[in-house]
């Protein structure tokens, strides 16, 4: 199984980006072969790294059988499903030259569709050629209102108009009630 993985470099995939040569990066979980796992577990031991990541997972399912998978950033060809993609050829193309595991998982695609894949592969990806995920963070800046002005003006004349209304009403009786009939 590791003699022949092809492994690829992200600009290389990214060259397969046409409804006539479509390529997908996304990192799943795949089943592989006991002996497979096996060959790559004592590599691992071994202390031989692969040039891509490979994380090994092996445990017993609720029926006691042995299960056992790799985690790899893989690469589909995805070509000649684009025209069956039940979400459209689109999003698939516009999925290209990227890792595009979060699209692919925020749709959150049934176990059939996660099989499918295994017919589509091609090799693994060299993840050292995937940029780094970086979250945006703002900076921390004094909170500024800039609503403030209007803010306290319209507090102000909440206070200032009943009060200028009161007085003038004062004014206008005090000026009624003095003036001669
Ligand atoms: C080899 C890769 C892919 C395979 C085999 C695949 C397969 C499928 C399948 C079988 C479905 C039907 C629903 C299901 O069974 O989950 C589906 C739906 C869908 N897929 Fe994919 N897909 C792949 C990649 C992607 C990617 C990368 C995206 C996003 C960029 C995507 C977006 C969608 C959308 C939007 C739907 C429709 C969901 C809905 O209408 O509920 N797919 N896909």
């Amino acid at each position: 199984m590791t003699g022949d993985r092809k492994v690829f470099s992200l600009a290389q995939v990214a060259e397969h980006n046409n409804p006539k040569d479509c390529w997908l990066v996304i990192d799943g979980k795949t089943s592989h072969d006991l002996e497979g796992i096996l060959a790559l577990k004592r590599l691992f031991s071994m202390g031989i790294s692969l040039a891509t990541d490979c994380v090994l997972i092996m445990h017993l399912d609720y029926e006691n059988e042995f299960v056992c998978y790799a985690v790899v950033v893989q690469v589909y060809d995805v070509t000649k499903f684009l025209e069956d993609h039940p979400g459209g050829d689109e999003v698939l193309l516009s999925a290209t030259g990227k890792d595009a595991t979060d699209d692919f998982e925020d749709v959150g695609h049934s176990t059939s569709a996660k099989a499918m894949m295994d017919e589509m592969y091609v090799g693994d990806i060299d993840t050292a050629t995937i940029p780094t995920k970086t979250k945006y963070t703002p900076p921390n800046q004094p909170h500024y209102n800039q609503d403030k002005t209007p803010e306290f003006v319209v507090k102000l004349l909440q206070f200032l108009v009943p009060l200028l209304i009161l007085g003038l009403a004062v004014g206008i009786r005090f000026y009624t009630k003095s003036a001669p009939a």
